[in-house]
């Protein structure tokens, strides 16, 4: 049996896996267990470090999450994160409790003893660097033994340490993309604390996918949900490679895609893919399905139903579907469903949290432990073309859930004008291949405007540009004035209906990207 050399303990944070691919990245092997996992299962892997998640309890609260407690006796060093670090600071005889001043978001880390004194965890960082905080406890006292080796403005315990019993614990999140040096510490965590060397080769990983798909499959057939993606372009890319012609395509048009989005799919697949392409016009169920729905789980759900209902048809008409593929990642999971631990659920992604339960096909995701900039990395091995491999994201559910509240069909052409027109200012100012999303939202709230002398009372629309690595967190755009400026007087000039944009300068945490 192979060696995991760190565990993480798993208290439902949203970035628990974003832990796991910072190692991976530094090719380090660790595995995700629930936080109650006993201490003879976690000794069983022979791990060299453990880390604990952040989460959404409270360590005061009657029914926290606990550790075993023998996993501090192990002997090997233990790094909390978050929740994970109230959890030290009160299993080490300290005290937390709720902070008057919650912290979403960027924060300046002033490491102790700069530049000649810091703690190993902060080897080779810089000082006054960015991190990411989301919490709303806090440490008040420190346990004994425990030493303060980072402040922030709101966090006089933004790090702190016992270097004798090696237990380190960052109220900040180290392992999101918007915390600067966190990758650094984690490293120094599991290289420096932990003394891990073993190496673990994401290369194998496609070979690896491909050889356990085609052995799955057998000679069965699967169909693959196609939307243009790079997920699901990458999926089907890979499923070619495993099982040839056993592979059935299958686009959905459900009447929530951008403007002229089913004919560019339809082109771009015909050249680049091995397998035809079928196409399903399923408009009217799901329109019909939504009609006079507005929560947005509801939305959610009643889509990704439809989904599965669309797929289960095309079926039929076909011999031998057993699988259904998709290009399902890492974040689609953890926001919809608790995964190895606690974790909220945040929205219901179309693919996961929204399948129904009547299911037959059993579901193929050979991209479910990984974030969109792995993905791509793989669809670039693949040599997929590089328009689709850095196109943005779309979500599944497309349009519904940028349509704040019941989704028709006035308002579904509204919001494509506006779309394509933000669309098209983007790709001209070079702006679209440096951001992650960027998209209008009809908002449904109306206003008055003067146009031509004339009043008008008209929908408002917002815009969202966001930058991001993962998805996981993000921040907006910092667009140049006179960009917003010609976006907004173009939709609102060439849009009919649209009298006020409104840019979203909300980051994540604590917004989402979608609205819905
Ligand atoms: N219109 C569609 N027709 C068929 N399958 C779809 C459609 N939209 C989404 N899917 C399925 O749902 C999965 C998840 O959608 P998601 O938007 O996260 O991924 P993607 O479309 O492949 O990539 P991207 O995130 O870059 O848009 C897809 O990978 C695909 O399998
Ligand atoms: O296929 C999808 N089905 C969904 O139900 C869904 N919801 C959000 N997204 C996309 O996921 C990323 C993170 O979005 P949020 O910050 O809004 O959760 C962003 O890129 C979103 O566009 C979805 N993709
Ligand atoms: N992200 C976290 O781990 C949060 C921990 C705890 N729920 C807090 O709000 O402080
Ligand atoms: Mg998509």
């Amino acid at each position: 049996m192979t060696n995991v050399s760190i565990i993480v303990l798993d208290f439902g944070s949203q970035y628990t896996q974003l832990i796991a691919r910072r190692l991976r990245e530094d090719k380090i092997y660790c595995e995700i267990l629930p936080y109650h996992t006993k201490v003879e299962d976690i000794q069983a892997k022979n791990p060299k470090g453990i880390i604990l998640s952040g989460g959404p309890s409270s360590v005061y609260n009657e029914d926290a999450y606990e550790v075993d407690k023998d996993v501090y006796k192990m002997g090997i060093p233990v790094l909390g994160i978050c929740y994970g670090m109230q959890r030290i600071a009160v299993d080490f005889g300290g005290s937390v409790i709720r902070s008057d001043h919650h912290e979403y978001g960027k924060a300046e880390l002033d490491i102790v003893g700069y530049p000649d004194n810091i703690s190993a965890l902060f080897k080779d960082c810089d000082n006054h660097r960015i991190v990411w905080m989301s919490h709303s406890d806090r440490v008040e006292t420190l346990p004994d033994g425990f030493k303060v080796i980072a402040t922030s403005e709101n966090s006089p315990y933004a790090a702190i340490a016992n270097d004798e019993k090696r237990v380190y614990a960052l109220q900040f999140h180290p392992e999101v993309q918007h915390s600067e040096e966190g990758y650094l510490m984690l490293r120094n965590f599991a290289k420096n604390i932990c003394g891990v060397t073993e190496k673990w080769k994401m290369e194998h990983f496609l070979k690896q996918q491909i050889e356990s798909i085609r052995e799955r499959v057998g000679d069965a057939k699967v169909l693959c949900g196609l939307s243009g993606g790079v997920d699901s372009s990458v999926v089907a890319a890979m499923l070619y490679e495993a099982i040839g012609d056993q592979l059935i395509p299958v686009f959905v048009d459900n009447g929530l895609l951008r403007k002229g989005e089913r004919e560019q799919v339809e082109e771009v697949f015909k050249i680049n893919l091995k397998a035809p392409l079928i196409t399903v016009d399923a408009v009217d169920n799901f329109l019909g399905k939504l009609a006079g729905v507005s929560d947005p789980e509801q939305k959610r759900k009643i889509i990704g139903h439809t989904f599965i209902e669309e797929f289960e048809k095309e079926a039929k008409k076909h011999d031998g579907i057993k699988f259904l593929a998709q290009g399902t990642l890492y974040p689609d999971v953890i926001e919809s469903i608790s995964v190895n631990g606690p974790s909220e659920v945040i929205k219901s992604h179309h693919n996961v949290g929204g399948l129904p339960d009547w299911m037959d096909f059993e579901l193929i995701e050979p991209l479910r432990e990984l974030f969109k900039d792995e993905v791509r990395k793989i669809g670039f091995e693949l040599g997929l073309p590089e328009g689709m491999i850095n196109r943005h994201p779309f979500p599944g559910p497309g349009l519904a859930i940028r349509i704040m509240g019941d989704v028709n069909v006035p308002d579904l052409d509204l919001l494509r004008e506006a779309d394509v027109i933000l669309l098209d200012e983007l790709k001209a100012s070079g702006y679209y291949a440096k951001t992650w999303q960027a998209f209008a939202v009809l908002l449904n709230v109306k206003s008055v405007g003067v146009m031509g002398d004339n009043r008008t009372y008209d929908n408002t629309v917002c815009v969202r540009v966001v930058e991001a690595v993962d998805g996981m967190t993000a921040t907006f755009a910092h667009l140049p004035h006179d960009l917003l400026e010609r976006i907004s007087r173009r939709i609102i000039n060439e849009v009919d209906g649209i009298n006020r944009v409104v840019y979203d300068i909300s980051s994540k945490p604590p917004a989402t990207i979608e609205w819905e």
